[in-house]
């Protein structure tokens, strides 16, 4: 038998070799060192943040209450701060000044949407409608479509009187049911009765929900609008680290985003038939709806019309951008009333020594009101319904506060750390009106001046719908305290009420507000 020479292995130190765990450390080790060096020349170069994690960054600050958590890394980082999301490159603002430095130079830079994957799914990929379009021309005619027809100051007066009678049904709706001992009400569920047949009368010119039976197709048009909220604000890993798309579907999002898109659809069509619109016989007092104007659209790149498709696509949106954000909005108005009695018991008097009590408040009271409008103004600093306004890109590279970024670099607006800024609002989480009261001047509906209160964001991709939500808000708020005495369901008190917010896109109150309604007007009245 042969004896296998061996000795050379050992003269090579074969013998000494590493094991495996011991390659997987060095592994680890080597880049670890490589990330840490990279990062630190890096911020060198970048406004200050957190240090990242490697792969992720700093994705995990979008979980939970993402506006709170920024707005603590704010708070030692500074109202310009850099996260890195994934391979996303970011920023973010949280302060008045940084927002006016970001907005009057750098708006039209960050005027573009960020893609995503829910997105990618809901709209079949085109992104056309006005929230999600890139910045180009398709944005920009849709935008002009909006800013000088859709909402424009004369179609707003227009439609004032749909405003008010939507408000008026709803509050017959109130008074019967009050009538009849139904219980505490369902505040969210009569805010989005109005917010929602608002809408559809502007879109359209039909009531979507009969205010007798709001009660099944409600439901099911409310869990669909919610679901879609919530997929919109989650954080999908994917969106930020491209190589990871197999996370999401193996989750499931494809197909729940699918099924969402098609319960939509279902539940929308038979308001939004676009075709049987088209053929619609019209009499002479007939008010001209979103779909007229969007089907004779003047577009003025020389091709074709908006498709129906098209057309579908916008009217979805402003129902999503338009309806819970008002109602949530007056729900956290009357939570913060609930809680603060004596100002809401100001409020009451001044709307009887205004509008008496033989008559509905209408409109034109409003401006009348400084309080109520100090309460609105209070409530949309306090509670921004997009707390993280609508993510921005930039759409090529630019230099920010002597910092180099590539294009696609994302913008978020913590509109929620900017309205609690120490430095601009004495006690910022205090519910104080009277603060505005005493500054009458800042307007959230021209906020750009002093960036202070700037509920609606600011700048080329502001909101368009901002007059319709402060005025539906309003004259929900100025009814139901003009006609209405309030408290809370037995057992509850003020200082125990739930002001937790949920996990969405859109500032929700977790817990639903139902409140006791007294009438304090004479049922004839409405
Ligand atoms: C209290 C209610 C509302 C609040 C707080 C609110 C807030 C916002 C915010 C913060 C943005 C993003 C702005 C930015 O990117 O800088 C936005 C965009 C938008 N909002 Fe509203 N909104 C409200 C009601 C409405 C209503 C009633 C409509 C009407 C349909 C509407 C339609 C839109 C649209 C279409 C956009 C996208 C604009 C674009 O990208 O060009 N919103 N809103």
């Amino acid at each position: 038998m042969s004896v296998v020479d061996t000795m050379w292995l050992e003269q090579i130190g074969w013998g000494s070799r590493k094991s495996v765990a011991e390659t997987i450390v060095a592994v680890f080790v080597t880049f670890s060192v490589i990330h840490v060096v990279r990062v630190y020349q890096r911020r060198q170069h970048l406004p200050p943040g957190p240090w990242p994690w490697p792969i992720l960054g700093h994705v995990f600050v979008l979980t939970g209450l993402a506006h709170r958590n920024l707005q603590k890394l704010a708070a030692r980082y500074g109202g310009l701060m850099y996260i890195q999301l994934g391979e996303k490159p970011c920023l973010v603002v949280s302060t008045a000044a940084a927002a006016k430095e970001m907005f009057r130079v750098h708006d039209a830079t960050f005027s573009s949407r960020p893609r995503k994957l829910v997105l990618d799914i809901l709209t079949n990929g085109p992104y056309r409608s006005l929230p999600i379009a890139p910045y180009g021309h398709y944005w920009r005619q849709l935008r002009r479509l909006a800013n000088t027809q859709l909402f424009s100051p004369a179609t707003h007066a227009s439609h004032q009187g749909i405003r008010q009678g939507e408000v008026q049904n709803m509050m017959k709706h109130l008074v019967e049911q009050t009538r009849h001992g139904a219980g505490p009400v369902d505040l969210k569920n009569w805010f989005t009765g109005v917010t929602s047949n608002n809408m559809t009368m502007m879109l359209t010119n039909n009531r979507f929900f009969d205010i007798r039976d709001m009660n099944e197709e409600k439901r099911r048009y409310d869990d669909v609008l919610r679901r879609s909220v919530d997929a919109n604000g989650a954080m999908i890993i994917s969106d930020y680290v491209p190589s990871l798309s197999f996370i999401p579907r193996w989750q499931g999002w494809h197909s729940y985003i699918l099924g969402l898109q098609r319960r939509g659809r279902e539940i929308v069509h038979k308001v939004i038939e676009v075709e049987k619109h088209r053929q619609r016989v019209k009499d002479e007092n007939y008010v001209p709806d979103f779909v007229d104007v969007l089907l004779k659209a003047p577009l003025d790149d020389g091709r074709k019309p908006l498709s129906d498709g098209d057309i579908m696509s916008l009217l979805l949106s402003f129902l999503n951008a338009g309806t819970d954000t008002s109602a949530t909005t007056a729900e956290w108005a009357m939570a913060e009333l609930i809680t603060h009695p004596g100002i809401m018991q100001k409020a009451q008097a001044e709307l009887v020594a205004v509008v008496g009590e033989d008559r509905l408040v209408q409109e034109v009271d409003i401006p009348k009101l400084p309080l109520l409008q100090a309460i609105v103004k209070e409530t949309l600093r306090l509670h921004p319904a997009a707390p993280l306004a609508i993510p921005r890109e930039s759409h090529e590279p630019c230099v920010v506060s002597g910092y180099q970024f590539p294009a696609q670099t994302l913008l978020i607006v913590n509109l929620f750390a900017i309205q609690r800024d120490p430095s601009v609002y004495e006690n910022p989480d205090e519910f104080k009106p009277s603060r505005f009261m005493e500054h009458p001047e800042v307007n959230p509906l021209t906020g750009h001046d002093d960036f202070q209160l700037i509920p609606f964001g600011v700048g080329r991709r502001m909101c368009p719908g901002a007059r319709l939500a402060h005025a539906l808000v309003s004259l929900m708020l100025a009814n139901l305290l003009h006609s209405f005495d309030w408290s809370l369901p037995e057992g509850q008190s003020a200082e125990g009420l739930d002001m937790q917010e949920a996990v969405s896109f859109i500032m929700y109150k977790d817990k639903r507000l139902c409140l006791n309604a007294k009438p304090r007007s004479p049922a004839s009245l409405y």
